[in-house]
């Protein structure tokens, strides 16, 4: 029988009392305990250790190189316009939006207004089109290739590529009467292609005529690409431009074209304007999806119709985002670089995104803009079906436009697409697609960033970073990558957020101010591209 209040010890008829076998065992758990918390101190203090140092870490200041600083200042002209001149600027830009040099397809554009950009240009650039050492060439009926050449023809030369063409826009919706007007409200020029991209083509070729007007010759040959059909793919325009330089045995040390601007108020938690420079650009898919099924009388239908059946196939791909990929592509590296200039504590973050970065990827998913940055976009852009009200439809169709994140192919995006919608009856066919473009070299010895990081420090002072970015978009400038692996997307203007869906959207405009830093710009990158970079073979130049 088992005497109340003790309990027999399985360990045999030696026990000790209930307190003295409490308090050992507490000791060693006690001890447990302890090294336990020790180890959980320490990692935690190791961890708080390696945050720290990173975020706090002399980040190397990027040299404005001191090719510029030994220049004398007196051999470089100052982007400073008259009156008249600028006057003259505005009232050029505003005749080129006025063209409607619309893509309404690759095969639907409107060549009446191409056709008529010629003349136009002639007109407005006398000192460009009459330069002995300039050399304009039409390509594929309404493009253009300027070849400038160069008082040093040791100096590789670059390129600035920019698009005439535009998307369609209807007045419904603008602040103004017509899209085309390039009406001048507040300040602003509001018109299709103020931003997109027609401040380009025109900003590029006047920096170019008043620096001529000045007497300036570049020792560095330069182009300049204006493709006709960019909106479309290229094909008829940047394309045929890639083939006439490739045919010459061209290579370039650097492309600028659009696809970035200046960002400011966009970064959450930057102050200061950042120039995103885009060192890469997405891939992307247009694809089109048919459901066909028996026609017949809307009185008797059949459970589901090709638009319900093509709907429901729509829907599960807008249900069923793409994986978030933050972290797996080039995007990590404009972070990284931002991390010093974000305030407290995003700075911590940033530069820790090995720990935070699934944090942030989240975080980035909340706008269309940033979503953008971390996965591949499924955008359902058109969709036709039915032939009539009491007709079932003989078939649906859809377009959707993917674009498609740095770390993942076509395959692989289609292979997602498959799974998620999971229905033979359901027929995808490509329209277009291409992988994502290859990464640029972005570091302190490459030309171009060499150029870029001067010319947004002479003309952009205000500007508090210059960071890598991803051009979410596709450009022209897709077509070059065999005539260089230095392709930058960049215009050199204020973005607003309110400018984001301004962007192939309504109220399309530029300001005037934004446009005359634009030509400021070019002005200044074409005298600042004159160097000659360290590791070019030495040339003899006055510096
Ligand atoms: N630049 C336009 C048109 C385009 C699409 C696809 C490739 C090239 C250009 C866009 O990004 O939508
Ligand atoms: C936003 C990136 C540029 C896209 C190029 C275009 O739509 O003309
Ligand atoms: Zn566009
Ligand atoms: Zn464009």
């Amino acid at each position: 029988m088992i005497r109340r209040g003790t309990r027999r010890s399985p360990r045999g008829p030696e026990r000790r009392p209930e307190g003295a076998k409490m308090a050992a065992l507490s000791g060693r758990a006690r001890g447990a305990l302890w090294v336990a918390l020790l180890a959980l101190c320490g990692t935690v203090l190791a961890l708080l250790a390696v945050v720290l140092a990173r975020t706090y870490a002399p980040r190397s200041p990027s040299p404005a190189p001191e090719l510029w600083a030994r220049r004398s200042r007196q051999q470089r002209l100052e982007p400073t316009f008259s009156p008249q001149e600028r006057r003259e600027l505005k009232e050029a830009l505003q005749g080129a939006i006025r063209m409607q040099t619309v893509s309404f397809s690759a095969n639907d554009q409107n060549t009446t207004a191409l056709a008529e950009f010629e003349p136009y240009i002639r007109k407005a650039f006398p000192a460009v089109f009459s330069a002995a050492f300039i050399k304009h060439e039409v390509i594929g009926e309404y493009s253009h290739l300027f070849t400038i050449q160069g008082s040093n023809a040791q100096l590789q030369p670059y390129m600035l590529l920019a698009h005439i063409d535009v998307v369609p826009a209807s007045p419904d919706g603008w602040d103004v009467s017509d899209p085309f007007s390039a009406e001048e409200r507040d300040g602003f020029i509001y018109g299709r292609g103020t931003l997109d991209n027609k401040n380009s083509v025109m900003g590029i070729l006047h920096a170019l005529e008043f620096l001529l007007r000045r007497n300036y010759r570049p020792h560095r040959s330069f182009y300049i690409g204006l493709g006709h059909d960019e909106e479309v793919g290229g094909r008829k325009g940047a394309m045929k431009i890639v083939a006439e330089l490739e045919s010459r045995g061209i290579q370039l040390s650097f492309v600028l074209d659009e696809g970035s601007f200046i960002f400011d108020g966009i970064v959450t938690g930057i102050e200061k304007p950042v120039a995103s420079i885009g060192i890469t650009e997405k891939g992307a898919i247009t694809a089109n999806f048919t459901v066909t099924s028996e026609p017949g009388h809307s009185s008797a239908p059949p459970k589901r119709t090709s638009i319900g059946i093509l709907s429901e196939a729509l829907a599960k791909l807008e249900q069923h985002p793409m994986p978030n990929l933050f972290g797996h592509g080039p995007e990590i590296l404009m972070f990284e670089q931002l991390a010093p200039d974000f305030s407290f504590p995003l700075n911590v973050i940033m530069s820790n995104l090995w720990l935070f970065g699934p944090l942030v990827g989240r975080f980035l998913e909340q706008t269309p803009t940033t979503n953008a940055l971390v996965r591949t976009t499924t955008a359902i852009t058109m969709f036709h079906a039915g032939v009539k009200s009491n007709v079932i439809p003989p078939s649906a169709n859809a377009t959707v436009n993917f674009r498609i994140h740095s770390s993942q192919t076509v395959d692989e995006v289609l292979g997602i697409v498959d799974k998620t919608i999971d229905d033979k009856r359901v027929k995808i066919e490509m329209e277009s697609a291409f992988d994502p473009l290859p990464v640029s070299p972005w570091d302190d010895q490459t030309f171009g960033v060499q150029v870029f990081r001067q010319t947004i420090q002479d003309v952009f002072p205000d500007v508090g970073s210059v960071a890598p970015g991803i051009c979410v978009g596709n450009t022209d400038s897709r077509h070059f990558v065999n005539l260089t692996n230095a392709i930058y997307r960049f215009n050199p203007v204020i973005f607003k957020p309110e400018d984001l869906p301004r962007f192939h959207g309504l109220n399309e405009r530029i300001s005037i101010e934004g446009y005359e830093k634009q030509v400021q710009f070019i002005f200044q990158l074409i005298q600042n591209s004159d160097i000659s970079q360290s590791t070019e073979p030495h040339a003899n130049h006055e510096l």
